[in-house]
């Protein structure tokens, strides 16, 4: 079998110079899908050439759609098929079978637009993904009459969708999910009245942005509770746009935390998205005492960026919960690394989201930090990390989640000593190269 660990050793010198970061992963799905059901053509820039995202190319392909993937980098073409164009099997009764790979947000948004069609359809993922939690969307979806069921009961993919009649519903989510917004909002656009959703806390609003963008009827806010409402209006036609992916602030966490935490490092990375959804990771390292600067802050589509000057700091221990928490959920695991190495006791709440990623990403952190020689508690929604040890380097495993490998890259940096990642070629879920980077 090919040897698919990787070897980090701690930095040898700084981290200086000037960077970019791929593209964004959410933005990057819903650009194909939004252009896919729009009419025109949708031009993409930096689109992310990442698994996840090539995952929902290949369904929309799979759906009728022309996708062309350019050959200057980052450049795709996707001839939208109208709001009610897309094909199922040629058989009406047979389903068509979608492989949404290891990709939660393919899964969920997907199953929003596939329950307006007239076709039959079977999503399934790769092992990670058919145990990802499906009630959270089935439920929602089948109030709205969408014909939704996990093929083995347990509430997890394969989901089969037939068609349905559907109509506008108010729902109220336990958790601030983007996945589960959007698929409701999605669904929406088919629906026979308005839907709204209310989200206890705003999670990224990626969707409502671009949709708008296409023309959609979407509008949303902030309640005085604190909740977020995002609502939205039966729709004839969405029209193709022309869409720049901002670079991913998630790929950016990693280079982010090697600029903190190797001295003398002094690092641009240009281009990040900084969406006030997204951004909680540089809230939570300025926090931390992180020197990062905004540099360069424009708009494009709705979505904010800037280019981000990073030097190294010494970091101390912060709370991290509330609603803060969906605005970093995928960079937690970096977090909870930094806080390793920060001193003083980190507390990380309100996350119990953490567990149904791509792994349980409360007990591999857990689970790696330890083997570092960190003190860490695991706890119901998050973990209690005591810092400021120096960490040495282990034989890890990412647990085949790409945030993990990518996390624990940066502790390696850090730490004394060899650090060994099992399974480390998942990056390319979300980052393709990332090691090459790193080199
Ligand atoms: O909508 C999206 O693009 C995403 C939403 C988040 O998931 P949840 O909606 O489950 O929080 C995030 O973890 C995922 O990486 C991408
Ligand atoms: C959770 C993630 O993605 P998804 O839910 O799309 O699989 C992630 O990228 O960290």
């Amino acid at each position: 079998m090919r040897d698919n660990s990787r070897i980090i050793r701690p930095a040898g010198r700084p981290f200086n110079g000037e960077i970019t970061v791929p593209g964004d992963k959410s933005i990057s799905h819903r650009a194909v899908m939004f252009g896919a059901i729009a009419k025109g053509t949708t031009r993409i820039r930096n689109f992310l050439m990442g698994a996840d995202c090539l995952s929902t190319i290949d369904c929309f392909r799979r759906l009728g759609v022309q996708i062309d993937v350019e050959a200057a980098p980052g450049q795709v073409t996707v001839h939208g098929r109208g709001l009610r164009g897309l094909k199922g099997q040629q058989e009406p009764a047979v389903s068509i079978v979608l492989d949404t790979g290891n990709s939660g947000t393919t899964t969920r948004l997907v199953s929003g637009i596939l329950a307006g069609q007239d076709f039959p359809s079977l999503l399934s993922g790769d092992a990670s993904l058919n145990t990802r939690p499906m009630k959270r969307i089935m439920e929602p979806l089948s109030q709205m009459g969408a014909r939704i069921r996990s093929v083995n009961g347990n509430g997890c993919a394969p989901l089969a969708i037939e068609p349905g009649q559907l109509h506008g519903i108010h729902y109220t989510t336990k958790v601030a999910s983007a996945q589960v917004k959007s698929a409701i909002l999605l669904a929406g656009l088919y629906a026979d009245s308005p839907t709204s959703v209310t989200e206890p806390a705003l999670s990224r609003n990626h969707t409502e942005l671009m949709l708008k963008g296409f023309g959609a009827d979407v509008s949303s806010i902030i309640n005085e509770d604190g909740t977020a409402t995002a609502s939205i209006r039966p729709c004839r036609e969405l029209f193709a746009q022309d869409i720049v992916v901002p670079g991913d602030i998630s790929s950016a966490a990693y280079f982010i935390a090697a600029a903190l935490l190797v001295p003398g490092s002094s690092l641009l990375i240009k281009n990040v998205g900084i969406n006030p959804t997204r951004a909680g990771f540089l809230s939570v390292c300025r926090d931390m005492g992180g020197d990062i600067t905004l540099l360069n802050e424009r708009q494009a589509g709705g979505e904010p960026s800037a280019d981000l000057l990073v030097k190294h700091s010494s970091l101390h221990s912060v709370t991290i919960e509330g609603g803060l928490i969906p605005t970093l959920i995928d960079e937690l695991p970096m977090a909870a690394v930094l806080a390793a190495f920060a001193d003083g006791t980190t507390v990380i709440r309100d996350a119990a989201e953490l567990k149904v990623k791509e792994s349980d990403r409360i007990a591999t952190v857990t689970a790696n930090l330890r083997a570092m020689g960190c003190d860490v508690t695991p706890t119901d929604d998050g973990m209690i990390i005591r810092g400021g040890k120096s960490l040495h380097g282990a034989v890890l495993d990412s647990y085949l989640d790409h945030r993990i490998a990518m996390s624990f890259a940066v502790a390696g940096l850090a730490a004394g000593g060899e650090t060994r990642i099992r399974n480390a070629n998942c990056v390319d879920i979300s980052f393709p190269g990332f090691y090459d980077y790193f080199n």
